[in-house]
């Protein structure tokens, strides 16, 4: 019934791409986690040891491909030591469930400082000049260069290290144009950055351009061959952000033209490039082998964090600067842990009551404490619950897209004021055949109950085996369920009864907690009495069972 195997007692994090030592031994010191280095991997090598692995610490030369993560089952999460995850598959790991986590400040001064040190090289020809020393010249004329001071910089994309580069920029009394859509003007006056609203207002006007956004379908060719046409000649550019933002054989083109007067990259479409690449022996042309994190500083930041939020994962099932799902605490992880319980099994719930009839959407309502939680995780605590039976492999971290995919909506309502319970969470499916009603309660810090079913409001467990019958509420009904169970030894521990109308003869249902699931036979003798009207049993899982999957509390 669990989606996903609980692991063995000792998680395994696998570290397969070159991270500081201070980072293994914060991983060493928590304690209770295998730490396995593997570098070097082949894809069919990596495939297979993500398959013994709760997690894995990369950086950017590990790919988690489609391939090395379609149907890992141990696999929960990834930390990337570093910013950029687009040498991880995020669909791919969303679809496989494993929650993605990067580390999103401990290299921004790192790599703004590289930015700086590429454009102080391009301005004053320090890498070519140092070659010729090298060679035995004193060639003082040649390699003249330029100041900064009074200069104007474009800075496309102002987030963490584009602001980090703009400050440094202004303090060089540089002039500093940004664009960035996500910037506030307000932030950008504080800057001192003027900002302006699309890329080619900035592109004509500037003497430097520094590129600082994410690689994405946006931004891959953003400063193309009609942008470099239409910026000043001898214009400098700089890419320490993802290759590809500055297009490459756009660039070679307008170096070896002489339309743009220098450029430097440290980072390229393929790393490293290949042999054919265009950029091989361009005029003017500073390149680092994607080296704008790799400061002692850091990488001690990175790897320190990477090895934080893994062990905090693992432990507390905390999910910090997750890119692929709500982040969470590990203190709102304890207070929503409860619900997500909840929400599991009132989703497990729900889909055996309907059968097989075609679902359409759900809608969740929470009130009272309920609706001070992260509802979202609930709602895919729920979803992941709803789908147990039919999906192989889904949690909380791919259960709403499993939903999503499947046509199947799920919409939240939240309202603070209590009901007549402190707090609840009601869900209400419409499949092709109507419309199913449950809800469930917390009794103290985590007793969990059912409230509801459809029309009928009662008060049973919400765990192990249900009895669920439909009938007319007339005498004798009890003692006929209660001596078939006796005869073939089915222990009743709980019931539960709730009535349409609260006076006798109308509809009522009854829940039954039993210790052994009813036989056949007896199921078709309490499906033929005449008085009951629709019966099933519901397993759901035990009493105290810690919900399953990536977001399993460790022992
Ligand atoms: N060379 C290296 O070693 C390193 C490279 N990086 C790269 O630098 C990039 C930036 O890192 P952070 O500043 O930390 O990220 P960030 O997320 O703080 O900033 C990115 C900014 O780009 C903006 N942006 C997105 N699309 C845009 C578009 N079409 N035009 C203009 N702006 C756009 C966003 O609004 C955001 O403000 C990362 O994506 C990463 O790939 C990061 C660290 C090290
Ligand atoms: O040194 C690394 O791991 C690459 C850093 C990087 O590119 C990033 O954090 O996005």
């Amino acid at each position: 019934m669990f989606p996903r195997a609980r692991s063995a007692a000792v998680p395994r994090v696998l570290i397969t791409d070159n991270l500081s030592p201070a980072g293994l031994e914060k991983l060493e010191a928590a304690g209770g986690i295998e730490v396995v280095v593997k570098s070097g991997l082949t894809p069919e090598q990596l495939r297979e040891e993500l398959k013994s692995a709760d997690g894995i610490i990369i950086r950017s030369g590990t790919k988690l491909t489609p391939a090395a993560l379609e149907g890992q089952t141990r696999l929960k999460a990834v930390a990337r030591a570093g910013v950029g995850v687009d040498n991880i598959d995020l669909p791919a790991a969303t679809k496989a469930g494993v929650v993605v986590m990067n580390t999103p400040s401990g290299n921004t001064v790192s790599t703004a400082e590289q930015a700086l040190a590429l454009m102080f090289a391009l301005s004053r020809n320090t890498a070519p000049a140092a070659q010729s020393m090298n060679e035995g010249k004193w060639d003082r004329k040649k390699y003249t260069g330029t100041q900064l001071a009074g200069k104007t910089i474009g800075v496309v994309g102002l987030g963490r290290i584009g602001q980090a580069v703009a400050r440094r920029c202004v303090a060089l009394e540089m002039d500093v144009i940004g664009y960035d859509p996500f910037l506030s003007s307000d932030r950008a006056k504080e800057l001192g950055v003027e900002l302006v609203r699309d890329v080619d207002q900035l592109v004509p006007r500037v003497d430097y351009l520094t590129v600082h956004t994410p690689l994405t379908d946006e931004t891959r060719g953003l400063i193309n061959a009609e942008r470099m046409k239409a910026m000043k000649k001898g214009v400098r550019l700089i890419n320490c952000a993802r290759g590809g933002i500055i297009d490459e054989a756009a660039l070679a083109a307008a170096l070896r033209d002489g339309t743009v007067g220098g450029a430097a990259l440290d980072v390229f479409v393929e790393e490293p490039p290949p042999a054919d690449s265009p950029l091989h022996g361009c005029p003017n042309l500073l390149m680092t082998p994607h080296l704008g994190a790799s400061t002692e500083e850091a990488q001690e930041l990175v790897a320190l964090e990477a090895a934080e939020i893994m062990s905090n994962f693992l432990k507390t099932g905390e999910i910090r600067h997750a890119v692929n799902m709500v982040p969470v605490s590990g203190s709102e992880m304890a207070e929503v842990r409860p619900y997500l319980d909840l929400g599991y099994r009132l989703g497990v719930l729900l889909s055996q009551i309907t059968g097989s009839a075609g679902v359409n959407g759900v809608k969740l309502a929470f009130r009272g404490d309920a609706a001070k939680k992260k509802t979202s995780l609930v709602a895919g605590a729920f979803a992941a619950g709803l789908l147990a039976d039919a999906v192989e492999d889904v949690n909380l971290v791919n259960a709403a897209a499993v939903a999503r995919d499947r046509g199947i909506t799920i919409e939240e309502t939240k309202s603070e004021s209590a009901g007549d319970f402190s707090t609840s969470v009601s869900a209400t499916l419409t499949t092709d055949a109507g419309e199913h009603v449950v809800a469930g309660t917390l009794f103290g810090s985590g007793y969990l109950r059912l409230i509801r079913l459809d029309g009928f409001h009662l008060d049973a467990f919400l765990d192990g085996i249900l009895l669920i019958y439909r009938h007319r509420d007339v005498p004798g009904l009890i003692g006929f369920i209660g001596n078939l169970m006796g005869e073939e030894g089915t222990n009743i521990a709980d019931m539960s009864l709730g009535r349409s109308q609260d006076e006798p003869g109308g509809d009522s249902v009854a829940v039954l907690h039993l210790d052994q699931c009813p036989s056949d036979a007896a199921m078709q003798q309490i499906a033929d009495h005449p008085e009951v009207t629709g019966v099933r049993v519901v397993r759901l899982p035990g009493r105290g069972e810690a919900l399953p999957g990536v977001l399993a509390k460790a022992d």
